[in-house]
């Protein structure tokens, strides 16, 4: 197996997946370009049907893109062959679904379910898997239901066993698909700061596609996809002001892709009449954009 050394987590450059259902194609993805630098936590948002998925999909190893380039964790996923796919979901990357049910094994307890992950990813001694498993259920502050069954635990709860059964085997990479989906605001927020932990303390990158937009505010950064492509990202940082007060800025960019396509907002290309066509000027520090003037002179009256 051989690992590519890429400074990203995650890089996809121009992916493309087309599906092809009873003859009719769908283009769920449509050249789509994303960078997730280590360590990061990314928020991933977007209309139903904008390929959030499908991306996800293709992230962890279940399914491959039709064109383009996606790297994951130092693996090309278009050239995996079927051992390092198999390697690449135990160790590489944890995920966490939507539907509980679909995380953890009914059966075991929470304990029970994240030793279990260590000992098919043969990741730790096999001595070290039961303190391991109790140090990960603290840390997502569940250490108190161990010896639970699922069932006996609320869908937050869940959840957050969810997590540390996904980053028993330390991937680089938590992949998580609206892990928030099924869950009350105050559980949602137990579980987004549980993935913040993760992040801080083991340097995870996470990345999260959610439509909850109450996720914003607990990641750094939130990519917007429209129509198979990244459109917008909000950037958040906090800034100290001289009276020592902390205070959150969020910053809008729009993405550039490799051959300098810019996907302007509909609010703003909407209030200026923009269509067709725009004059563009290039200035020392930026670059001007307007309203085609000469549009209304050439149509005919
Ligand atoms: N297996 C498939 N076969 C055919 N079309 C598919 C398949 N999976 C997804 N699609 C189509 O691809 C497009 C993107 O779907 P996707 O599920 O990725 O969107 P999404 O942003 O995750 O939506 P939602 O937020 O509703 O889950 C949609 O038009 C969908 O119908």
């Amino acid at each position: 197996m051989t690992l590519i050394e890429t400074e990203a987590d995650i890089r996809c450059n121009d992916l493309v997946r087309i599906f092809t259902a009873v003859g009719v194609e769908v283009q769920a993805l449509q050249g789509l370009n994303l960078t997730v630098e280590p360590g990061s936590m990314v928020a991933l948002v977007g209309a139903s049907g904008s390929g959030k998925s499908t991306l996800l999909t293709i992230l962890s190893g279940l399914d491959t893109p039709t064109a383009g380039l996606a790297h994951v964790a130092g693996h090309d996923l278009l050239t995996m062959d079927r051992q390092e796919r198999i390697e690449f979901r135990r160790r590489s990357v944890g995920f966490v679904w939507q539907q509980t049910v679909r995380n953890l094994l009914p059966y075991l307890t929470a304990v029970d379910n994240v030793e279990l992950a260590m000992t098919i990813g043969r990741s730790h001694p096999r001595r070290d898997r039961p303190r391991r498993a109790l140090e990960l259920l603290d840390l997502l502050g569940v250490a108190d239901v161990a010896q639970r069954l699922p069932a006996e635990l609320s869908g937050g709860q869940q959840q957050r066993v969810a997590i540390a059964v996904a980053i028993a085997n330390s991937p680089r990479v938590l992949l998580a698909d609206e892990p928030t989906g099924e869950l009350d605001d105050a559980a949602s927020a137990d579980v987004l700061e549980a993935m913040q932990r993760v992040n801080s303390e083991h340097g995870t990158t996470v990345l999260i596609v959610t439509h909850d937009s109450t996720v914003s505010s607990h990641v750094q950064r939130t990519v917007q996809i429209r129509d198979g492509r990244t459109a917008a990202e909000t950037l958040r940082r906090t800034r100290v002001d001289q009276h020592g007060q902390e205070h959150s800025i969020a910053e809008e960019f729009a993405v550039l892709d490799r051959v300098g396509r810019l996907q302007l907002p509909d609010e703003f290309t909407s209030r200026l009449d923009m269509r067709d066509r725009v004059r563009l000027a290039l200035e020392t520090d930026h670059v001007g954009v307007w309203p085609d003037a000469r549009r209304d002179d050439e149509e005919p009256s």
